[in-house]
């Protein structure tokens, strides 16, 4: 379902432009001004709709903030010229007020069908074992990762990218490199998460022979041994306060200096950063520095959890079957049909990597030529699900998509997991409310509702059970 910004100071025009859309199922968005807008973050959209005369900064300004998001401008005055400075800033196309219902829609749906059809490419990544892959996945948030990639990999600026473990952050620093002017240069990955620490300000700044009891001899350090090239620090919220100090001297002064050292060596090194947590919260707790924070979040990169992919699970999951198929010698085994829906619905928090683990198994697990649930090894998504899905993107056709669910398959997991939802649904359908359902069973309310079709179970009118 596309998503649509729509900026307009007058309410009632505002609200009439919502309820149109709305009702031809766009997920839509208000603000007043551009101010309001920016604060909504116009990247995370499809489509804004502004008008031109706002309160404060005209709608043209969002063009840059909003890009690579277009923005279709309203105009009170039908002028050509006022259009015509619109267009000629970027804004993708003007309506003139009061607007044809008809027009509208029909432009709506033109720019952001071109919009589709521009898509950013995702990038090629040369894995450590020298091995390149594109990384996998079309939807709209990714679409916005690779076009930051993009941009921000030939700026030599600090990065941060934020998502949850498993969610593909060390992938996003490789192609930041990759693609930056520093590709022909070392790429030094630390977790800083997996070392002591009592030993990381000595991994990462080096130390003096003599430093520290054990210190036998004079090391040098990985921020240094990254000089020319990128650091990428993930986890960088488990960095204790001191080393954090010694890094903010690194991005400040460029300069890094060894434990047990008085002298200082200039350094060369571009920082991209990793966390799953939220810095700014930790930084009010005394546990992270402010400045460091600031320092790194010069630019950054948000990745969405696989559970808000919810059309690219299955494409990832076939890529990553593939790999996994050729890693033990076992091409040509594929996902039977309740396999593939198990896939698509389940909730997935440990993300991408839990779904490579979980294919593994299945490879692994798998006698015949299908893989089948129980290879899996899925937790049962009640215990599963600690956080609800996005409201629903559009599932695949079951018969048309090649990723949909519908391949060919064995029609007794089916009936298992079938038995399982029926079970589930009709024991707790008279306490639950059907977002609650949904969320235990780590489905969309759309697949639930779907499934309540298919299964012959409609939703029930009881005076106990919650309305959503
Ligand atoms: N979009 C994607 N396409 C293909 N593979 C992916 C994608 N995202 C992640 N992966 C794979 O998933 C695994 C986990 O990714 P990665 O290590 O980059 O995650 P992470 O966010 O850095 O995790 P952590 O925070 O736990 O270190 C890797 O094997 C990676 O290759």
């Amino acid at each position: 379902m596309s998503r649509i910004l729509i900026v307009e100071d007058e309410a009632i025009i505002r609200s009439a432009l919502r309820r149109l859309l709305e009702r031809h199922d766009y997920r839509v968005e208000e603000a007043g001004s551009v101010d309001e807008a920016t604060a909504l973050d116009p990247q995370r959209f499809d489509l804004v709709i502004s008008d031109l005369r706002l309160p404060g900064e005209p709608g043209t300004e969002l063009i840059h903030r909003a890009a690579p998001v277009p923005v279709l401008i309203m105009t009170s005055y039908a002028s050509m010229r006022s259009a015509v400075d619109a267009l000629k800033q970027g804004a993708v196309d003007y309506v003139a007020k009061p607007f044809d219902h008809d027009e509208l829609l029909e432009t709506v749906a033109r720019v952001l069908h071109l919009q589709a059809s521009r898509r950013a490419e995702p990038p090629d990544i040369t894995e450590p074992s020298g091995q390149a892959q594109p990384m996998i996945g079309n939807c709209p948030a990714m679409q916005l990762v690779y076009s930051r990639i993009r941009k921000t990999a030939p700026a030599d600026v600090t990065v941060l990218i934020q998502g949850e473990s498993g969610t593909g952050k060390e992938l996003v620093a490789r192609a930041l490199h990759q693609q930056s002017k520093r590709a022909h240069a070392a790429l030094i990955c630390v977790n800083c998460a997996a070392i002591p620490e009592t030993l990381i300000e000595s991994e990462l700044f080096g130390h003096e022979k003599g430093a520290f009891t054990g210190a036998s001899a004079s090391r040098t350090g990985l921020v240094e041994a990254a000089d020319g090239g990128t650091l990428f620090l993930d986890e960088i919220g488990e960095l204790p306060l001191d080393a954090q100090a010694r890094l903010l001297r690194v991005l400040q002064e460029g300069e890094i200096r060894k434990i047990g050292s008085v002298e200082t060596r200039h350094v060369d090194v571009r920082l991209i950063a990793a966390t799953h947590r939220d810095l700014r919260a930790l930084s009010k707790t005394g546990e992270f520095r402010l400045d460091l924070y600031y320092r790194l979040n010069v630019m950054q990169i948000d990745l969405p959890p696989l559970r808000d992919r919810e059309e690219d699970v299955l494409l990832i999951a076939d890529a990553l079957l593939e790999k996994a198929c050729r890693r033990h010698d076992r091409e040509g085994l594929r996902l039977s049909r309740a396999a593939r829906r198990e896939i698509h619905d389940y909730p997935w928090p440990g993300n991408v990597r839990e779904l490579e683990n979980a294919l593994e198994r299945g490879v692994i697990l798998a006698e015949g030529h299908l893989i089948h649930p129980d290879d899996l090894g899925l937790s049962p998504p009640s215990a599963a699900s600690p956080a609800p899905r996005k409201p629903p993107a559009p599932e695949p056709e079951p018969a048309k998509a090649s990723a949909g669910l519908d391949d060919e398959g064995s029609g007794e997991d089916d009936l298992s997991l079938e038995d399982y939802f029926q079970h589930f649904v009709l024991e707790h359908q008279d306490q639950m409310s059907e977002t609650e359902l949904a969320q235990k069973l780590g489905i969309s309310r759309k697949s639930l509702w779907e499934r309540r079709q298919r299964l012959g179970i409609p939703r029930k009118k009881s005076p106990r059970r919650k309305t959503d």
